[in-house]
Protein backbone atom coordinates (compact mmCIF):
# COMPACT_ATOMS: atom_id res chain seq x y z
CA UNK A 1 0.00 0.00 0.00
CA UNK A 2 1.41 3.20 -0.96
CA UNK A 3 2.46 5.94 2.02
CA UNK A 4 3.47 9.61 2.02
CA UNK A 5 6.82 8.70 3.83
CA UNK A 6 7.95 5.83 1.51
CA UNK A 7 7.86 5.47 -2.11
CA UNK A 8 8.36 2.32 -3.38
CA UNK A 9 10.59 1.97 -6.60
CA UNK A 10 10.48 -0.34 -9.21
CA UNK A 11 11.47 -3.99 -7.55
CA UNK A 12 11.23 -2.07 -4.21
CA UNK A 13 8.70 -4.61 -3.01
CA UNK A 14 10.53 -7.62 -3.14
CA UNK A 15 13.01 -9.87 -0.62
CA UNK A 16 16.60 -8.06 -1.84
CA UNK A 17 15.17 -4.28 -1.19
CA UNK A 18 16.51 -2.08 1.33
CA UNK A 19 15.24 1.66 2.48
CA UNK A 20 17.00 4.17 1.46
CA UNK A 21 16.36 7.66 3.86
CA UNK A 22 16.22 10.05 1.15
CA UNK A 23 13.97 13.81 0.64
CA UNK A 24 11.25 14.13 0.05
CA UNK A 25 10.55 10.49 1.07
CA UNK A 26 12.13 7.26 1.78
CA UNK A 27 12.87 4.96 -1.39
CA UNK A 28 12.70 0.87 -1.29
CA UNK A 29 15.12 -0.20 -3.64
CA UNK A 30 16.15 -3.59 -5.28
CA UNK A 31 20.19 -3.41 -5.64
CA UNK A 32 19.63 -5.53 -8.70
CA UNK A 33 17.25 -2.99 -10.19
CA UNK A 34 19.51 0.34 -9.50
CA UNK A 35 22.59 1.61 -10.74
CA UNK A 36 25.26 4.17 -9.26
CA UNK A 37 25.93 6.58 -12.87
CA UNK A 38 29.01 8.29 -11.87
CA UNK A 39 28.96 11.72 -14.05
CA UNK A 40 32.33 12.90 -15.74
CA UNK A 41 34.76 12.67 -12.60
CA UNK A 42 37.28 13.15 -15.03
CA UNK A 43 40.29 15.25 -14.70
CA UNK A 44 38.71 17.90 -17.08
CA UNK A 45 36.02 18.82 -13.74
CA UNK A 46 37.77 17.43 -10.79
CA UNK A 47 42.19 18.27 -11.05
CA UNK A 48 43.90 21.59 -10.97
CA UNK A 49 44.85 22.95 -14.63
CA UNK A 50 41.31 20.60 -16.30
CA UNK A 51 39.02 22.17 -18.19
CA UNK A 52 36.62 23.81 -15.67
CA UNK A 53 40.01 25.51 -13.42
CA UNK A 54 41.23 26.58 -16.56
CA UNK A 55 38.15 28.15 -17.69
CA UNK A 56 37.79 30.43 -13.90
CA UNK A 57 35.72 28.08 -11.96
CA UNK A 58 36.24 27.45 -8.65
CA UNK A 59 37.08 23.76 -8.27
CA UNK A 60 37.98 23.77 -4.46
CA UNK A 61 35.13 21.72 -3.34
CA UNK A 62 35.72 19.11 -6.37
CA UNK A 63 38.22 17.34 -4.62
CA UNK A 64 36.46 16.36 -1.48
CA UNK A 65 33.33 14.74 -3.63
CA UNK A 66 36.36 11.95 -5.11
CA UNK A 67 36.52 10.06 -1.41
CA UNK A 68 32.79 9.82 -1.12
CA UNK A 69 32.60 8.67 -4.62
CA UNK A 70 34.79 5.83 -4.07
CA UNK A 71 32.79 5.14 -0.73
CA UNK A 72 29.64 4.50 -2.50
CA UNK A 73 31.44 2.76 -5.38
CA UNK A 74 32.44 0.30 -2.72
CA UNK A 75 28.98 -0.56 -1.36
CA UNK A 76 27.29 -0.46 -4.25
CA UNK A 77 29.60 -2.82 -5.91
CA UNK A 78 29.54 -5.18 -2.87
CA UNK A 79 25.64 -4.83 -2.44
CA UNK A 80 25.50 -6.34 -6.43
CA UNK A 81 24.31 -2.42 -7.94
CA UNK A 82 25.37 -2.23 -11.17
CA UNK A 83 27.91 1.00 -11.50
CA UNK A 84 28.16 3.03 -14.64
CA UNK A 85 30.80 5.79 -15.61
CA UNK A 86 30.00 8.27 -18.51
CA UNK A 87 32.67 10.72 -19.73
CA UNK A 88 31.80 13.78 -21.08
CA UNK A 89 34.18 14.82 -24.49
CA UNK A 90 34.14 14.32 -28.13
CA UNK A 91 36.72 13.21 -30.68
CA UNK A 92 40.35 14.75 -30.85
CA UNK A 93 39.25 16.22 -33.91
CA UNK A 94 35.81 17.78 -32.23
CA UNK A 95 33.77 16.74 -34.91
CA UNK A 96 31.14 15.15 -32.63
CA UNK A 97 31.36 18.46 -30.69
CA UNK A 98 29.79 20.39 -33.66
CA UNK A 99 29.85 23.06 -35.31
CA UNK A 100 28.88 27.34 -35.40
CA UNK A 101 25.21 25.59 -36.50
CA UNK A 102 25.39 23.49 -33.08
CA UNK A 103 24.75 25.61 -29.54
CA UNK A 104 27.57 23.21 -28.24
CA UNK A 105 30.02 25.26 -30.29
CA UNK A 106 28.94 28.50 -28.53
CA UNK A 107 27.95 27.54 -25.36
CA UNK A 108 30.56 25.11 -24.67
CA UNK A 109 33.36 26.93 -22.21
CA UNK A 110 35.65 24.11 -23.22
CA UNK A 111 35.39 25.15 -26.62
CA UNK A 112 35.29 28.96 -25.92
CA UNK A 113 38.26 28.60 -23.78
CA UNK A 114 40.21 26.96 -26.46
CA UNK A 115 38.85 29.42 -28.73
CA UNK A 116 40.45 32.23 -26.91
CA UNK A 117 43.60 30.32 -25.87
CA UNK A 118 44.65 28.79 -28.94
CA UNK A 119 47.89 27.39 -27.13
CA UNK A 120 44.90 24.54 -25.84
CA UNK A 121 43.89 23.65 -28.61
CA UNK A 122 42.70 19.85 -29.01
CA UNK A 123 43.64 19.50 -24.61
CA UNK A 124 40.19 19.67 -23.74
CA UNK A 125 38.10 16.99 -23.17
CA UNK A 126 39.54 15.23 -26.22
CA UNK A 127 38.84 11.52 -25.87
CA UNK A 128 42.65 9.90 -25.53
CA UNK A 129 43.44 13.26 -23.35
CA UNK A 130 44.53 13.94 -19.67
CA UNK A 131 41.68 16.04 -19.53
CA UNK A 132 39.49 13.11 -20.94
CA UNK A 133 40.54 10.73 -18.52
CA UNK A 134 38.94 9.55 -15.36
CA UNK A 135 41.28 10.80 -12.05
CA UNK A 136 43.12 8.35 -10.95
CA UNK A 137 41.40 7.50 -7.54
CA UNK A 138 38.04 6.89 -9.43
CA UNK A 139 39.27 3.69 -12.24
CA UNK A 140 36.61 1.38 -13.24
CA UNK A 141 36.91 -2.04 -11.43
CA UNK A 142 35.82 -5.32 -13.18
CA UNK A 143 32.02 -5.44 -14.09
CA UNK A 144 31.60 -1.74 -14.00
CA UNK A 145 30.41 -0.17 -16.82
CA UNK A 146 31.74 2.87 -19.35
CA UNK A 147 29.79 4.79 -21.40
CA UNK A 148 30.69 8.03 -23.56
CA UNK A 149 28.73 11.26 -24.05
CA UNK A 150 28.92 14.49 -26.09
CA UNK A 151 26.73 16.36 -24.25
CA UNK A 152 25.49 17.61 -20.59
CA UNK A 153 23.00 14.79 -20.66
CA UNK A 154 24.11 11.53 -20.59
CA UNK A 155 21.12 9.85 -22.11
CA UNK A 156 21.43 11.75 -25.03
CA UNK A 157 23.08 10.10 -28.19
CA UNK A 158 24.73 7.67 -25.56
CA UNK A 159 24.27 3.91 -24.80
CA UNK A 160 22.84 4.65 -21.54
CA UNK A 161 19.06 3.90 -21.73
CA UNK A 162 19.60 0.58 -23.41
CA UNK A 163 22.53 -0.70 -21.52
CA UNK A 164 19.82 0.57 -18.31
CA UNK A 165 16.99 -1.53 -19.84
CA UNK A 166 18.71 -4.51 -20.84
CA UNK A 167 19.24 -4.97 -17.41
CA UNK A 168 16.13 -4.47 -16.19
CA UNK A 169 17.58 -1.50 -14.53
CA UNK A 170 14.64 1.44 -13.47
CA UNK A 171 16.34 3.58 -10.38
CA UNK A 172 19.63 4.97 -10.78
CA UNK A 173 21.79 6.84 -7.81
CA UNK A 174 23.83 10.04 -9.06
CA UNK A 175 27.09 11.25 -8.11
CA UNK A 176 29.66 13.27 -9.96
CA UNK A 177 30.02 16.47 -11.20
CA UNK A 178 28.58 18.88 -12.09
CA UNK A 179 25.39 18.75 -9.83
CA UNK A 180 23.18 21.71 -11.76
CA UNK A 181 24.91 20.93 -15.50
CA UNK A 182 25.66 17.09 -16.55
CA UNK A 183 23.58 15.48 -13.18
CA UNK A 184 20.64 17.38 -13.25
CA UNK A 185 20.61 17.50 -17.19
CA UNK A 186 20.40 13.48 -17.08
CA UNK A 187 18.32 12.93 -13.98
CA UNK A 188 15.65 15.07 -15.74
CA UNK A 189 16.17 12.97 -19.00
CA UNK A 190 15.57 9.95 -16.68
CA UNK A 191 12.72 11.04 -14.83
CA UNK A 192 10.85 11.60 -18.45
CA UNK A 193 11.66 8.06 -19.64
CA UNK A 194 10.20 7.08 -16.45
CA UNK A 195 13.61 6.38 -14.50
CA UNK A 196 13.52 6.73 -10.52
CA UNK A 197 16.28 9.52 -9.96
CA UNK A 198 18.26 9.95 -6.55
CA UNK A 199 20.94 12.39 -5.93
CA UNK A 200 23.73 11.80 -3.26
CA UNK A 201 23.93 15.76 -2.63
CA UNK A 202 27.80 15.30 -0.77
CA UNK A 203 28.90 13.09 -3.43
CA UNK A 204 28.29 15.40 -6.65
CA UNK A 205 29.60 19.48 -7.19
CA UNK A 206 28.44 22.11 -8.72
CA UNK A 207 29.78 25.04 -11.51
CA UNK A 208 29.43 28.39 -10.29
CA UNK A 209 28.18 30.04 -7.06
CA UNK A 210 26.79 27.69 -4.20
CA UNK A 211 22.96 28.91 -4.87
CA UNK A 212 23.70 26.21 -7.88
CA UNK A 213 23.70 23.55 -5.83
CA UNK A 214 20.86 24.34 -3.50
CA UNK A 215 19.01 25.17 -6.72
CA UNK A 216 19.38 21.94 -8.01
CA UNK A 217 18.79 20.17 -4.64
CA UNK A 218 15.32 21.86 -4.82
CA UNK A 219 14.58 21.30 -8.33
CA UNK A 220 15.04 17.41 -7.99
CA UNK A 221 13.56 17.09 -4.30
CA UNK A 222 10.72 19.08 -5.30
CA UNK A 223 9.67 18.46 -8.97
CA UNK A 224 12.40 15.46 -10.87
CA UNK A 225 13.09 12.92 -8.14
CA UNK A 226 14.79 12.55 -4.93
CA UNK A 227 17.86 13.90 -2.66
CA UNK A 228 20.14 11.23 -0.28
CA UNK A 229 23.46 11.34 1.09
CA UNK A 230 26.57 8.79 1.02
CA UNK A 231 26.25 7.91 4.34
CA UNK A 232 22.59 7.05 3.80
CA UNK A 233 23.55 5.01 1.19
CA UNK A 234 26.49 3.22 2.74
CA UNK A 235 24.22 2.74 5.36
CA UNK A 236 21.28 1.34 3.46
CA UNK A 237 22.97 -0.40 0.78
CA UNK A 238 25.56 -1.75 2.69
CA UNK A 239 23.45 -4.12 4.47
CA UNK A 240 22.46 -5.73 1.74
CA UNK A 241 25.40 -8.02 0.63
CA UNK A 242 25.57 -9.79 -2.73
CA UNK A 243 24.44 -13.61 -2.67
N1 LIG B 1 29.92 17.46 -16.43
C1 LIG B 1 29.32 18.63 -16.47
O1 LIG B 1 28.43 18.91 -15.69
N2 LIG B 1 29.76 19.53 -17.41
C2 LIG B 1 29.44 20.86 -17.37
C3 LIG B 1 29.92 21.75 -18.28
C4 LIG B 1 30.70 21.37 -19.45
O2 LIG B 1 30.95 20.20 -19.71
O3 LIG B 1 31.09 22.29 -20.18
Amino acid sequence: MPDDQTVTCPGGDGDTAVTLPARPEALRLAPEQTAVVVIDMQNAYASEGGYVDLAGFDIAGAAGTIGKIATVLDTARAAGVQVIYLQNGWDPAYVEAGGPQSPNFHKSNALKTMRKRPELAGQLLARGGWDYALVDALKPQPGDISLHKTRYSAFFNSQLDSVLRARGIRNIVFVGIATNVCVESTLRDGFHLEYFGVMLEDATHHLGPPAMQAASVYNIEKFFGWVSTTADFCGSFGQSPKE
